[in-house]
Order: structure tokens, then sequence, then C-alpha cells
């Protein structure tokens, strides 16, 4: 897989700071040109909420921060750098201008992508001496989370190019679509182009106020777009007849007046004013920076949501998530190899995240079996257990768990679990597991756990090879010599 070495970003604003974000927490190095004279005060709250959003997104073992730069020029920040993104505002002659000095300054081999939301990348590489490199890698906001890039080349633009981004996008989690010509506003605006015309129509015709249409979208088919989208989702009203019923009978509404969106709303100082008051009542008091923490932590859910989907498989953004878990595991989980064997094993570090909470506030049930099974997982890694080693036909299944809760876990709190074998037979693997809230060192909850050894294709316990026993019974044998964990050995039942 081609990753980026050193990323460099021209413009700090709302997309540029996201786009910081998602290269640092990919553990690359970035280094910034914004002249903003508050450029880093802004970035680094971006960075903040980006880093609160990814302790609750995922427990996979994120690489080290990379190292950000505020640079003076932005010839010193593209130096060195081999994929640039520019983020400056979206004005043609200022973004040619940008784009120009980024060229000459740039690494010959460097790649060039414009945030741009809907310019032609034609037009943006016009006066490059290297426009081949120059490419659109349109993202949404929060760069952070969203992991959608529209990558659109222009007439100057290399198939190399092309296919160099599209490589470089999926090692830092995101998904590239190579959009096959260009054309103002690519996919994505256009078609938010086209419901806010309709939008704005309807707010400015009094039918509805921008509280009641977001609620239109929110509680109905924003729901269905964020798994299926726009085609498959009215496959499915198509019912078994499915795309073809589905057109013949909702296609000849599209010839009756459903929509006023080829005429532009005029922009006027009342519907501005009209929409600015509504927009204030319905956020209710709270600021930009709230309304981001709210957006982040609903989106946080959504995403691990769709990691379950298709029956555990991840569907859409989910598998998406789910893929570039399992490469972070690959590359990290061997990370605590530099434990201490004195002391029990500290597997995994994360934060509740909003998807685990349930109607009591707090982390519900199933959510400490999550934590206490990654728990395992990190164990069995760092035995030799990876992905491979399943792949390759054998793994451990836990057979029996015993969970004790003993405090809560809320929403946002660090939390950390440390693992203890206690016994270890060439089949049986006997551990006990403690989760921390990571701030008080208080103990949250315990899990003993019995795994065995199977061969996976037979369905049968079979013994670990030699491999892997030398590395848990000399981790076993270290375990021995400290105290019971208190609760070992604890059964479900009263005292009387
Ligand atoms: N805001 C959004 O929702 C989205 C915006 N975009 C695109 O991203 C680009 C940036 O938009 P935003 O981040 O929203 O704007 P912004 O106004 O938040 O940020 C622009 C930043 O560029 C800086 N800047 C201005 N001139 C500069 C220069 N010569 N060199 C370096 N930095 C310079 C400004 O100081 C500012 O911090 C635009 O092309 C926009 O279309 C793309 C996707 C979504
Ligand atoms: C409003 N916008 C055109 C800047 C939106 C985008 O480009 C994408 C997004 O994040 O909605």
């Amino acid at each position: 897989m081609t990753g980026i070495s050193k990323a460099a970003c021209i413009g700090g604003g709302v997309i540029g700071g996201g786009w910081i974000a998602r290269f640092l927490l990919a553990g690359i190095d970035v280094d910034v040109f914004d002249p903003h004279p508050e450029a880093d005060r802004i970035v680094g709250e971006v960075i903040a909420n980006a880093e609160k959003a990814y302790a609750m997104l995922t427990g996979a073992p994120l690489p080290p921060r990379g190292r950000l730069t505020f640079c003076k020029t932005l010839e010193e920040a593209v130096a060195g750098a081999d994929w640039i993104q520019e983020s400056v505002p979206e004005r043609l002659d200022l973004k040619r201008g940008v784009l120009t000095q980024i060229d000459a300054a740039a690494r010959p081999d460097a790649l060039i992508g414009s945030s741009t939301s809907g310019l032609l990348p034609t037009d943006l590489q016009r006066d490059m001496k290297h426009p081949e490199r120059l490419f659109v890698a349109h993202p949404y906001n929060p760069v952070y989370l969203l992991p959608l890039v529209e990558i659109v080349g222009g007439e100057k633009t290399s198939a190399a190019t092309i296919q160099a981004a599209m490589d470089r996008l999926q090692p830092i989690g995101m998904k590239g679509v190579h959009i096959a010509k260009e054309i103002e506003a690519f996919v994505g605006d256009r078609l938010l182009e086209a419901l806010w015309r309709e939008a704005l129509w309807l707010i400015h015709d009094d039918i509805c106020t921008v509280e009641t249409l977001d609620d239109v979208i929110r509680y109905s088919f924003g729901l269905r777009w964020a798994q299926m989208g726009l085609f498959q989702t009215y496959r499915i009203a198509g019912g078994e007849a499915g795309m073809r019923h589905f057109l013949a009978q909702f296609g000849p509404c599209l010839a009756w007046p459903w929509t006023k969106l080829t005429d532009v709303v005029d922009l006027d100082e009342a519907l501005i004013e009209k929409i600015g008051r509504q927009s204030d009542e319905q956020a209710g008091g709270l600021s930009i920076r709230e309304l981001e923490r709210i957006r982040d932590e609903n989106l946080v859910g959504i995403l691990q949501s769709l990691k379950g989907g298709d029956s555990g498989k991840g569907w859409g953004a989910g598998k998406l998530l789910k893929d570039f878990e399992q490469s972070l595991w690959a590359k990290g989980g061997g990370a605590a190899a530099s434990f201490d064997p004195a002391k029990s094993l500290r597997l995994v570090e994360t934060k509740v995240s909003p998807a685990w909470v349930d109607y009591n506030g707090h982390m519900t049930e199933h959510r400490y079996l999550q934590v206490f099974g990654d728990t395992s997982d990190a164990l069995l890694r760092l035995i030799g257990v990876d992905l491979a080693y399943v792949e390759a036909g054998q793994s451990y299944y836990t057979v029996e768990s015993h969970i004790r809760h003993l405090g809560e876990a809320k929403l946002g709190q660090a939390i950390h679990s440390t693992c203890r074998i206690l016994d270890v037979d060439e089949k049986r693997l006997h551990v006990f597991h403690t989760l921390y809230d990571t701030t008080t060192g208080e103990v949250l909850a315990t899990a003993e756990q019995m795994l065995l050894h199977v061969d996976s294709k037979a369905g049968k316990a079979a013994p670990a090879p030699a491999a892997v026993l030398d590395k848990v019974k000399a981790i076993a044998a270290v375990h021995a010599e400290l105290a019971l964990p208190e609760g070992a050995g604890r059964h479900v039942g009263q005292r009387r």
C-alpha cells in the first residue's frame, strides 16, 4: 500500500483544518501555511475535536500523532511534502495564484490536491508548469470523520496522478471515488446544490421553516442516505419488482410540478434575514463548537452502527472503518510488545463512545464485553495469533465469560484494560481482565474468560503450536508470581 510520508496544507480553515487533523491522526507530519493571524488557534481547536472524536470512534491503535509545523511561507510548507492539499477560499484567481506558487516550490513528484467544491481542475491548472500532478480532492466536512474524497482530473492531469491519489487515501481511512469526467461541482455538490435550491424556495415561499425542513431530512431520508444512498434505497422502494417498478410508478411524477429547483431563488436581504433568524432559533443558543461536538458524536455513532451492518460484516462507510481498523491493528497491534511482564498487561486504551451509552446514561453491558473481547484480541496478537494466523485456519475462541460491573463508565470517559494470565495449557487459555477509569484509576469492571485454541476449519479444539505456547507460557510464568486478582474464580450467586 502506498502512503503519504509528509503532507503540506495550504489554508487551515474549516476544510484545511479538517485535512490537517486527518493527516496528523494517521501519523503523517504536516506543514501548514495560512496567513490568518489566529490560524494556529483555529487549527488547534479542530484537532482537539478530531482527537475527541477518534477516541470514541475506534479502539484500534492509532499511530503516534504526526508532527504539526506552522510555516511562515508557502514555499517552506510545501518543501519536502509528497501530498500538498490546497484549501484556500473558493475564488478561481486566488486558487490559480496559490497553485502556481505551490507548483514552483514543490518536489517534482509531489501530488497536488485542491479542496475546491466546484471549480474545474482544467481551470485551476491553467498556469502551472507541471499541471499533470494537479487534481481535485474534494472532501466533506468534517474531513477527519467523513471518509469520501472526490478525485477529479483536468485536461492535463495524468492518469498516474489520479491512480497515485486514489492509492494514498485508503491508508488514511478515506475512500476516493474517481469522477470520470470533470464537471462543475462534481457529483456531491451537484446533488447538494439541487437540494439546497429547492430548500431555499420552500423557505422563501413560507412552506416551512428551516427547522421543519431539517426535521424532514433527519427523521426520514437522511437516515436512509447514510447507509444506502439514493438508487439502492429506491430499488427497495420498488418492492419485489425493484427499480423498474419504481421508475414506472414514480417516473411520471418528474413531469409534474414537484420542483422549482431550475429557478434560482433571489437571496435578497429579506430572505437572508429570514433564514438567519430561523437558524438562530433552531440552534437554541448552542454555539458552533457545541454543534460540532454534537455532530461529531452523532457521526461516530452512525459510523459505528454501520461497522456492525450486514450481520457484522460492515456496510458502506462502516465497512471502510472496519477495514481501516484492521489495518491499524495489523500495523500497531504489536505496540504492547514493550510490555512489562511483571505487571498485568495494559492492552486497550479507549473512550466511551456515544453509541455505547444506554438509557441509564452509562456504558451499556455488552460494550464491556466488547472492550474485554478487544483485550483478549490484543493479547492474542501479542502471542502471535494475528489475522494471518486466523486466516491460516487456527484461532482461539472464547468459551466462557464472567463479567462483574463495579463502577460506571460515562460518555467520553477515558478507560483502559489490563490482562492477567491465570493459567494456560495446550488448548486452554484462562485470563482475567480489568477495566479502569484512566483518570481516577477506579476499577470499573472485571472479566474472567476461558479461551480454547481451535482448528477453525475442523471446528474443534486443537493444541496450540509451540511458537504460540512458548510466548504465552513465558508471560504466564511471570504472572504466576503476582497475587491472585480480587474476584478471580467468583461465580454468580447470592451470599445467604
Ligand atoms: N466549508 C465547507 O463545507 C467545504 C469547503 N470546501 C472547499 O475548501 C476550500 C476552503 O474552504 P473553507 O475551509 O470552508 O474556507 P475557510 O474560509 O474556512 O478557510 C480558508 C482559509 O484559507 C486561508 N487563506 C486565505 N488565503 C490564503 C493563502 N493565500 N494562502 C494560504 N491560506 C490562505 C484563510 O486564512 C482561511 O484560514 C474551498 O475551496 C471550499 O470550496 C470543500 C468541502 C466543504
Ligand atoms: C457548501 N459546500 C459547497 C462548501 C459543501 C461542500 O463542498 C461539501 C460538504 O461538506 O458539504
